[in-house]
This record gives structure tokens, C-alpha cells and sequence, in this order.
């Protein structure tokens, strides 16, 4: 199982790298990878495992993070509602790709947190607020899906793992709390 020494942090050369495409028929070790990657999440999000083997939350990851440079998410977002248990989102996304995204912008009012930095940085990251993505699942099918908000924010950060991008590259450095017009801010 992955637990956070298999995660790399800031400084490491592997989140500045562009990852590759997959190949299909997928490699017999990516599926067990992404699998895995599935699974931290879920095993992050469960109080009891979280402690035990000491997990930091996440919601979501990419390839990278655990040092293999290749175009693989895993994404798992529980509803927002919670009375309601059924899942938000969840999916593990091989080379996946925005292919139109809404004008209008959204952020998290507290920001973001990123399980490969070991610090607060603080600022608004700007993101948008809705966004077309295609993707091909364990099973090499094609699947193009929309999403908005919380789950598009997610999604977002973790491509941008992909293409060595982290999320502190997208606040404003002059001024961290400046608020792009009509971006429509969350939580
Ligand atoms: O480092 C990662 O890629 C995982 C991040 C993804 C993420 C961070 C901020 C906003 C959206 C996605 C972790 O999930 S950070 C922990 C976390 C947990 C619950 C909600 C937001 C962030
Ligand atoms: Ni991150």
C-alpha cells in the first residue's frame, strides 16, 4: 500500500517534469499503480487508517508524486452533503486532458494544500470553474466527462502535476489575496 514515504516533496526534479503519455494495452504495473493511488486516497480519508498509518488527507493524486512520471490521476471526492454518502466523484484518469473550460474562474476561499508541500503558502488559486475533460479508464475506454467546482478544482491540480505545475505557480506573488474579477470564490 502507498503511505506518505512513498510521497516525493517540493524539490524533488520529478514534480518539474512533464510526464509521459501512457501506451496502451496499459503496462500490467500502471494499473497496479493507479490502483494503489485509488486506494491511498480512500485509506486517507478513513480516520482510523489515516492514523494508523499516519496518511495526510488527500482527494486527490497524481503519478508523480510518487516519483513515476507518467499521465496518471487518481481522484476521489466524497460528497459535499455530509448526510448524503454517496461519492462525489471518484476515478483514476490515464493521460486525461481539459478540452474546454468555462471563461468564468473559481477558488478555494482557504486556498490549497498540495501532499508534496510540507508548508502553508497561502493565496488564492485561481482555477476554472468548469471544464471538459477526456480521459481513458483501466479499461483503455475513452470517457469524457464535465465537471464543476470542488471536484473541477481537484482535478485541475492534479493535471497540473502532470506538466510540472504546482499550485502556488498560480498565485499572484504581488498580491496573493487579489480576487481575479467575477471568480466565484468556494467554501
Ligand atoms: O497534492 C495533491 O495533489 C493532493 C491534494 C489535492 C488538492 C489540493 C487542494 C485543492 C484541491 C485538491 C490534496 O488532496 S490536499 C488535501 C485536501 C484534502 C481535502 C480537501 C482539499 C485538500
Ligand atoms: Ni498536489
Amino acid at each position: 500500500m502507498l503511505t506518505m514515504k512513498d510521497v516525493i516533496r517540493e524539490g524533488h526534479p520529478t514534480l518539474r517534469q512533464i510526464a509521459e503519455t501512457i501506451e496502451f494495452p496499459l503496462d500490467p504495473e500502471v494499473k497496479s499503480l493507479a490502483e494503489d493511488m485509488l486506494q491511498f486516497l480512500k485509506n486517507s480519508q478513513d480516520p482510523d487508517l489515516a492514523e494508523k498509518y499516519e496518511l495526510r488527507p488527500g482527494v486527490g493524486i497524481a503519478a508523480p508524486q510518487v516519483d513515476v512520471s507518467k499521465r496518471l490521476i487518481a481522484v476521489h471526492v466524497p460528497s459535499a452533503d455530509e448526510e448524503d454518502s454517496t461519492l462525489e466523484f471518484s476515478a483514476v484518469m490515464i493521460n486525461p486532458k481539459i478540452i474546454s473550460h468555462s471563461v468564468q474562474q473559481t477558488c478555494l476561499s482557504d486556498g490549497e494544500g498540495c501532499l508534496s508541500v510540507d508548508r502553508e503558502v497561502p493565496g488564492y488559486v485561481p482555477r476554472h470553474k468548469r471544464i471538459k475533460v477526456d480521459y481513458f479508464d483501466l479499461d483503455g475506454k475513452k470517457q469524457s466527462i464535465r465537471l464543476r467546482d470542488f471536484p473541477a478544482i481537484v482535478v485541475q491540480h492534479e493535471i497540473d502535476h502532470l506538466n510540472g505545475i504546482m499550485f502556488y505557480d498560480r498565485i499572484d506573488p504581488e498580491n496573493p489575496l487579489a480576487l481575479p474579477d467575477d471568480i466565484d470564490v468556494l467554501g
